[in-house]
């Protein structure tokens, strides 16, 4: 049965309809292959809200940075007022749950980045903590929170330790006379900072810290924090807290410090879940390995990196989507005095530009699974029922979020950046909204995680995956993302003979590579790290000096074949129609190819080509790939593309009217035809005057 998609607004008539018309399938089936529909529906309904809201419309000018805060604070408190959960969304398990919540961030996230910033940190990752960590004692908070009585913060960086947790050197001793933990900031280097909400409005903080009782440390904790005092707002007193002042971008956001000297909290404000105090002093944990419980703290930061992957695979598809609408209107040059071509017509510009369309697609299908597997393992570690390999799933989930984040940020920075130059100058323009797409996802490079240092984690897992396959000659990969590695000795005498464009152009010859690069470069990894661990004898130095062009590149590889892999994997289910299928897979083989051309030198390295027609025939598939996809790019944005109003550009409009919103840009700019207020200080007083009308 085909797809009810009248719920989906047809768009309006204009210069982008010659396009149009060429597309060979409906754009609006293709949104339902990208977007589940009910999930669609609530991002629909959540933007048809804050249009019409007046607290949400757009600022005609340049704020300052403060009323920045005001207006982003003012807005927060105006959207948790709305109840866009489905009536039966509050009795939802709580997989569906967040799937909601995050479907609901994801739409405030797309059209209102620093509103979303001050709502994850500050409802969700603390709900989600206290839910994960905390216990029937932490259940008020969580209470008053819903109630929307609580905007909290996440305070875990300190000025002097970031990536590094476990280092990190706030302390909250234990006293047991007063059954009460004492905080303190040991020096400004270990004050907590960048703490988004910090700065000016959150009234409680989940504050990471080192527990000590006596002098013996059981690691990193997270407490409930007190900051200010909810009805007048002040800093309680024994805190030095404050905002760190405007930033790149996301200047909505109070990002905040924080210093504690001597600072009492009740033994109760622990989250107590892994692990506890009891009132006489005695630590219990489930788990005995210190670095274990930091993990398992740290875990809820997962939520975070997922979340990041969807609204960065967003972000993508809007610059596409201006960019591509663009190029579409946009004419320059011709073969003839009066024939003017559309920038979209020129190689060189879909060369540059519909790679990213296809890797916004397939990045929007890829951050749909992870988050699906996230919420699957959440779910099942929240029941009763005992799943064998549990532990095994959640550090395969673990590493595709790990690789994913990093895969989708670079991604989505490189594809705006393209997609800026692609628009020349009109693109630099604020209302072209390159400028603020591009400065929230440069935050997203670094927040949940730095991506070079996330990508570790995940070629640590590859490199367990390859000693147990050396060692007992299985691999623990439930979700089957890198079970291939078992039959590496197959693998690896795989060798390119391909002769045409057609033998690089299909999934079988990207999926060959990808798993020949993957057990290329974890062997190769692993090689380099056992000889490094042979003559250094150190793990540390063996694990940093096999980074470069071996366990970073090992990641990458990993997360472009999983995202394929989840691709492919939904465009073949049985909802797709057959009229989407071409475009879906030339898509696919669009993103592969393009992403394969960018490791052919390990490639030939390895060996599994050693010809020049490897590289050429990949090159040419590219090319052939990108002028096919020429008459339907245009739908394919259509289908990536939420409203006018989320991508919020002159140049990315539906109608496709670029000069007459250039124009009512150029000429409704506030002040734009005035002389300025300054004009005093500038003048020229001996200034030959011009004459402005001939003589004759
Ligand atoms: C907009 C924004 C909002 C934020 N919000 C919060 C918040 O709410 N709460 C909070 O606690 N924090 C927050 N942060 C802080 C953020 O989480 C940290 O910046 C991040 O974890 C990186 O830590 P760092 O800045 O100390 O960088 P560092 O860890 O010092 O890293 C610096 C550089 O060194 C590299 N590097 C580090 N270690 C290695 C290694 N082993 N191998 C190779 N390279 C390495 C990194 O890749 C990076 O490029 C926020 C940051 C930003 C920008």
């Amino acid at each position: 049965m085909s797809a009810d998609t009248s719920f989906i607004e047809d768009l309006p008539a204009g210069p982008l309809d010659a396009y149009r018309k060429k597309a060979k399938f409906d754009w609006k089936k293709l949104k339902l292959v990208f977007e589940d529909v009910n999930l669609l529906k609530m991002k629909l309904k959540v933007w048809n809200a804050l249009e019409k809201d007046s607290i949400f419309q757009r600022p005609e000018k340049e704020l300052l940075t403060k009323e920045q805060k005001r207006i982003a604070a003012l807005q927060l408190q105006q959207f948790r007022k709305y109840k866009f959960m489905p009536t039966n969304g509050q009795k939802a398990s709580i997989k569906d749950r967040a799937r909601y919540l995050m479907t609901i961030n994801e739409a405030l996230a797309a059209a209102y980045p620093d509103v979303s910033v001050k709502q994850a940190l500050g409802v969700f990752l603390f709900q989600n903590t206290l839910a994960t960590l905390g216990t029937e004692r932490h259940q008020h908070i969580i209470e008053a929170l819903w109630n929307r009585q609580i905007l909290s913060a996440l305070a875990l960086t300190e000025v002097a330790h970031g990536s590094d947790a476990k280092n990190m050197r706030t302390t909250a001793v234990y006293d047991k006379e007063t059954q009460e933990f004492i905080i303190n900031t040991p020096d400004f280097k270990a004050a907590k900072c960048w703490v988004g909400n910090l700065g000016k409005t959150c009234t409680v903080a989940l504050v990471f810290a080192q527990l000590y009782i006596g002098d013996q440390c059981y690691g990193l904790h997270a407490f409930v924090v007190p900051i200010r005092n909810p009805k007048t707002l002040l800093p309680y007193p024994g805190i030095i807290v404050g905002d760190i002042g405007e930033k790149i971008g996301l200047n909505g956001v109070d990002n905040g410090f924080i210093m504690f000297q001597n600072y009492k909290i009740p033994r109760e404000n622990l989250l107590n879940k892994i692990s506890d105090v009891t009132p006489e002093g005695e630590y219990e944990s489930r788990i005995s390995d210190p670095t274990k419980i930091l993990g398992a703290t740290l875990e809820n930061l997962l939520a975070g990196r997922v979340g990041t992957m969807q609204e960065s695979a967003n972000n993508l598809a809007c610059a596409v989507t201006i960019a591509i609408r663009y190029a579409a209107v946009r004419t320059q040059f011709g073969p003839s005095n009066n024939e003017e071509l559309p920038i979209i017509e020129y190689q060189l510009h879909q060369w540059r530009l519909f790679p990213y369309v296809a890797a916004a697609s397939i990045l929007k299908i890829f951050s749909t699974a992870a988050i699906r597997h996230y919420l699957n393992v959440i779910e099942i570690s929240h029941t009763e029922t005992t799943v064998d390999n549990l532990n095994d799933m959640i550090s395969e989930v673990h590493a595709i979020i790990s690789a994913g984040k990093p895969l989708t940020t670079w991604a989505c920075r490189d594809g705006i950046q393209e997609c800026r130059e692609c628009c020349g100058g009109h693109g630099y323009l604020k209302a072209a909204r390159f400028g603020e797409l591009r400065d929230t996802i440069d935050a997203r490079i670094t927040y949940e995680g730095d991506n070079n240092v996330l990508v570790q984690q995940t070629s640590n897992w590859l490199l367990r995956q390859w000693h147990s396959v050396l060692e007992e000659g299985q691999v623990c990969s439930p979700l089957s993302t890198c079970s291939f590695l078992k039959d590496h000795l197959v693998i690896l005498k795989f060798k390119f003979n391909g002769s045409t464009v057609q033998d690089v152009k299909n999934i079988n010859f990207i999926t060959r590579c990808y798993q020949w690069l993957i057990t290329y470069l974890v062997k190769i990894t692993h090689d380099k790290q056992t000889a490094l661990l042979e003559h250094s004898k150190c793990k540390f130095t063996a694990r940093n000096d096999s980074q470069v062009y071996k366990a970073a590149i090992l990641s990458r590889v990993y997360g472009e074949f999983v995202a394929l892999k989840y691709y492919w994997k939904r465009i073949n289910r049985n909802d797709v129609e057959i009229s989407l299928r071409p475009i879906l897979e030339t898509l696919g083989i669009l993103y592969g190819l393009s992403c394969l051309d960018k490791h052919l030198v390990y490639l030939y390295q390895g060996g599994f080509a050693n010809n020049h027609s490897l590289s050429e025939l990949v090159k040419n598939g590219i090319l052939d790939v990108c002028s096919l996809l020429k008459s339907d790019v245009v739908a394919v944005v259509d289908a990536l593309a939420p409203p006018d109003f989320v991508i919020n550009s002159i140049l990315g409009k539906a109608d496709g009217k670029l000069y007459e919103h250039i124009q009512a840009e150029f000429f409704n700019n506030p002040g734009a035809m005035s002389r300025p207020s300054w004009w005093r200080e500038i003048k020229v007083d001996n200034a030959p005057e011009l004459k402005i009308r001939s003589k004759l």
